[in-house]
């Protein structure tokens, strides 16, 4: 056969069907969200999506490769209500951006409008012993998506962008030494969409909640660059890390639910 060349990048997007076929599978992430097409549901809004954080859950900051992560010390934090039948556990949270001074990044869009990042925070179900055997359930995570706008500073998020600066390489980490409540980084409205979908990079498993805020919260032009302080291996050696995001996905004829 073909000498199979084991290429050192990643491949993009368009190619990950040929090592992970669920890629063409029928509850892909992410979606463009079509908000006429979304339902009202009166059930998410009888029973609130509960959010409780604690604010010493941040452990450290990783440069994974592919984003930064914020690995939690899920105690404490967790998420129940709305679309979910169970309690979920935070165990880390990381982005998706675009180029420098661009507005495309985020992996969710709304009515084709894309915004230049896009906040993951990743649950997983407690009725599994560990997000490891989560991880592939079609119940398994919940992951709460935030759209980032261009425009004033974030003091919240501040803590974090300013530590992107001391994790430029991939495995980088860097602990966090101060209290953090990353419930900070929600919009003050709670109105969200949710749909049935799947991790949104390899291994693509199809097994999230989506619940992806309505409104973007506001950072700073400033903010968005310090994203790339984070460094990635590019065909041409290191590289600011940047369009970490993947494209939207068919529906497959998905309902997308609405407060
Ligand atoms: N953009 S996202 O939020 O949809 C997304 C995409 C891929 C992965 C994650 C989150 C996290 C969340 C749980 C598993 C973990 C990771 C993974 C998968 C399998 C095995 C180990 C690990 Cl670390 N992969
Ligand atoms: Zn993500």
């Amino acid at each position: 056969g073909f000498l199979q060349v084991a290429s050192p990048v990643p491949q993009g997007p368009n190619k990950w069907h040929e090592q992970f076929p669920i890629a063409k599978g029928q509850r892909q992430s992410p979606i463009d969200i079509v908000t006429s097409n979304a339902k009202v549901d009166k059930a998410l809004s009888d029973n609130p999506l509960k959010v409780s954080y604690s604010n010493n859950c941040c452990q450290s900051v990783t440069n994974t490769g592919a984003s930064f992560q914020v690995v939690v010390d899920g105690a404490g934090t967790e998420i129940s209500g709305g679309p979910l039948d169970s309690t979920y556990k935070l165990v880390q949270f990381h982005a998706h951006w675009g180029p420098l001074g661009g507005d495309e990044g985020s992996e969710h869009t709304v009515d084709g409008v894309t915004y230049p990042a896009e906040l993951h925070l990743v649950h997983w179900n407690q009725k599994y012993k560990d997000v490891g055997e989560a991880v592939d359930k079609p119940d398994g995570l919940a992951v709460i998506g935030v759209f980032f706008s261009r425009g004033k500073e974030h003091a919240g998020f501040k803590p974090i962008s300013d530590l992107f600066a001391k994790v430029p390489r991939k495995a980088d980490k860097v602990d966090i030494s101060f209290n953090y409540d990353p419930a900070c980084l929600l919009p003050a409205r709670r109105d969200y969409w949710t749909y049935l979908g799947s991790l949104t990079t390899p291994p693509l498993f199809e097994s999230v909640t989506w619940i992806v805020m309505k409104d973007p919260v506001e950072v700073s032009a400033e903010q968005l660059a310090a994203l790339r302080n984070l460094l990635w291996e590019t065909p041409s050696g290191e590289g600011q890390m940047c369009n970490n995001y993947r494209p939207p996905q068919p529906l497959q004829g998905r309902l997308v639910r609405s407060t």
